[in-house]
């Protein structure tokens, strides 16, 4: 497996120009008869193209120099039919190459696409996704110029070049020999410049793909850019990365020019030595003109595929920097695989259980979970709380396999999950992630997607269990209108209510629930509640959660602190032990204690001093946890100090806070924090 610790876009590992080809050629199994055909037709087309330069000696000598008009028409009708066939074959040729290339890079692209597909989440997560994009495009065109140009190119040439040497000695070899001499010359010059060309074609490679990752993240992040105008810094950030694309180009073409010059100017030697040899000859009367120029004209088609020759070394060298992109994505393992004989229990009831798991995430050292153990009956709402960092999200994604574990065991009714295929087991196993995830397509194909082939009634049933019919109907073209995500036609709230739908649709008997609430305001929040419920309704449901207003709805709670479990019971029962849960709970509703992160304080508070108001400036609190995401669900909204202790609260109930805080300030009163209705 590739270190995938490492920096993509600066260290992929040399890979020789063999090794590379030798790694892709199986893709062009059943081209290659095909491949076959195109170099038969550059054989034919070479073949033509002698014919029609011996034509050519024949026309110089007998219709021009003796003036002979008579002469003229039999090697003149003789031409024109082998230009056509010429034609013909050349068009044949190129049409298929053309097909074949393209074919091949289609074939590429996939299974490289359907490689990345199959990968872990911490790869997306180390990986730049504009580099991503890049190796997808650009090295995988540079790897078809490998694989299936170069070699038609490469046989084709070589076999032009044979041709033309031997058609060229078999005419005179004296002169062939001369010319000849000065031949290694060209494969010097193409010696020389390889190396450098590779270097620069490997930074123009990792430049390009840093400069679509830098427009790629900016606009992305477009509202973050203009709101706190950083144009000047993304703008800078784009400069660098496309100086660094200028630098290479620009060297890169001076590389390829100096070449070519210096190629040239071995060729004018080379045509100068048999103007020469030739103008010798003729003035000792042992050649005719038309066979001088017969033998110029095959030099002149000699040396395209000669210097075409060097040319692809070149070309397959700069590409091979492509190949080194691609082959390291592709030595990247997925984390899990299909089992090879999976079992096949039918529909699960829905029994989750969690035995004695550890992981860490691959690359890291820090355990991310320690001997976590807990079950869940099919029906049951479990809630998985903790602060920040503590391995909630890290739960979901053993649940929904990821990842194995490296210890322990994940079980639905009682099977491992690694012996499920994996695509029975997350029709089983439905998640409904932290991001609000969208396809670029018709709000009905996003329901949809939940379960391919649905049919109109049930994905408007679904829509309608979700509450987001109304607001689907509502819309220009109702379920045939396109979701953008990143439009700001939907709000963060009807998205997340589309995606219920979609886990309706889905109707798996296990449900992941990550952070269903974050990101939402409170009245979003409350509205996604209703169908909520009605999605966990006779599902086996585990919610990982700052939000605790659902508590109390719970089968059990279980509080993860640093990879373990700290605590585990019912809400009631939590609040009374006074521990981590209580704590947590009492900061969640804590306006003086909520500063933006959602924090385990690991102590008790202070007793509320109302009489005793502090300075507005006075600094909260300090926590041990303070890394993490913000929860905004409380800030803003807090329900007041010393509401800890009250059972039935929540959505749906308005409730009166105490004025001041713990350490006397007074307190921002919210009304209604989660109206009724
Ligand atoms: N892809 C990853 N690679 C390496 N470490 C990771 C990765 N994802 C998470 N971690 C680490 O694993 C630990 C648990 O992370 P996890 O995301 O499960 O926490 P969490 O409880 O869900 O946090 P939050 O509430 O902030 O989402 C953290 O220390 C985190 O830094």
């Amino acid at each position: 497996m590739a270190d995938e610790g490492e920096e993509c876009e600066s260290e992929s590992p040399a890979i020789p120009v063999r090794a590379a080809f030798r790694r892709f050629w199986p893709l062009t199994k059943g081209l290659r008869k095909w491949l076959l055909v195109v170099w038969l037709c550059t054989v034919l087309a070479a073949l033509a193209e002698t014919e029609a330069i011996l034509l050519f000696s024949d026309l110089t000598d007998h219709a021009l120099q003796k003036g002979s008009p008579a002469a003229f028409w039999s090697p003149a009708v003789k031409w024109l039919g082998i230009a056509v066939v010429g034609a013909l074959v050349a068009y044949a040729g190129n049409s298929l190459a053309a097909w074949a290339t393209e074919r091949f890079v289609m074939r590429l692209r996939e299974h490289v696409f359907d490689h990345v597909q199959q990968l872990p989440p911490h790869f997306f997560q180390r990986h730049r996704q504009g580099d991503l994009l890049s190796r997808l495009t650009s090295d995988v065109e540079a790897i078809e110029t490998m694989v299936v140009s170069g070699l038609v190119g490469a046989a084709s040439a070589a076999f032009s070049a044979l041709f033309y040497a031997v058609a060229a000695f078999w005419l005179r070899w004296d002169l062939a020999a001369a010319t000849f001499v000065l031949a290694p010359l060209f494969w010097l010059a193409a010696r020389r410049f390889s190396g450098s060309i590779k270097d620069v074609s490997r930074a123009g490679r990792v430049a390009d793909g840093a400069i679509t990752s830098v427009v790629e993240e900016s606009l992305g992040n477009i509202v973050l850019t203009q709101a706190y105008d950083r144009r000047d810094a993304e703008r800078r950030r784009l400069h660098e990365e496309a100086s660094a694309w200028f630098r290479a180009s620009v060297r890169s073409t001076r590389l390829n020019e100096a070449y070519e010059q210096l190629v040239q100017v071995i060729e004018t030697v080379c045509v100068l030595a048999v103007i020469g040899i030739g103008a010798w000859e003729i003035s000792t009367g042992r050649m005719t003109l038309g066979q001088l120029l017969a033998f110029a004209a095959f030099l002149g088609y000699l040396y395209p595929p000669v210097r075409g020759l060097a040319q692809l070394g070149l070309t397959v060298t700069a590409a091979t920097a492509g190949a080194e992109r691609l082959i390291e994505i592709l030595d990247v393992r997925p984390c899990v695989t299909d089992p090879r004989h999976g079992a096949d229990v039918g529909r699960p009831d829905g029994t989750v259980e969690v035995r004695d798991v550890s992981f860490r995430y691959p690359g890291t050292d820090r355990t991310a979970l320690e001997g976590l153990s807990f079950a869940v009956r099919p029906g049951e709402l479990v809630i998985i709380t903790g602060p920040s960092g503590a391995g909630k999200s890290t739960v979901s994604k053993l649940l929904l396999r990821f990842y194995d574990p490296d210890s322990g065991d994940v079980l639905l009714d009682g099977v491992p999950l690694r012996d499920f295929p994996l695509a029975r087991l997350r029709e089983y196993v439905t998640l409904l992630p932290q991001e609000t995830l969208v396809l670029h397509d018709t709000v009905r194909a996003n329901i949809a997607c939940g379960r391919p082939g649905a049919s109109e009634q049930a994905i408007v049933e679904a829509a309608k269990a979700a509450d987001a019919h109304d607001f689907i109907v509502r819309l220009p073209d109702g379920y045939d209108t396109k979701v953008d995500p990143n439009s700001a036609r939907l709000s963060g709230g009807q998205l997340q209510r589309l995606a219920i739908a979609r886990a309706i649709l889905r109707d798996a008997p296990v449900l992941v629930l990550d952070e269903p609430t974050t990101g939402l305001d409170a009245m979003a929040a409350r509205r996604v509640v209703k169908p909520l419920r009605r999605l966990m309704t006779g599902r086996t449901t585990i919610m990982i959660t700052h939000d605790l207003n659902l508590a109390p709805d719970a089968d059990r709670i279980i509080v993860v602190d640093r990879g373990r479990i700290v605590e585990t019971g019912c809400h009631d029962e939590l609040l009374a032990r006074g521990g981590a849960y209580a704590r947590l709970h009492r900061s969640q509703n804590n306006a003086a204690l909520d500063t933006g992160e959602l924090r385990m304080p690991l102590w008790e508070e202070p007793q509320p001093q109302p009489q005793t108001p502090a300075p507005a400036w006075a600094p909260a609190p300090a926590y041990e946890y303070g890394h993490g995401h913000g929860q905004e669900q409380g800030s803003g909204h807090e329900h007041g100090y010393g509401y800890a202790q009250g059972r039935g609260y929540g959505y749906g109930q308005g409730y009166a806070v105490p004025s001041v805080l713990p350490d006397g300030r007074p307190l921002f009163r919210d009304e209604e924090v989660w109206p009724s209705g």
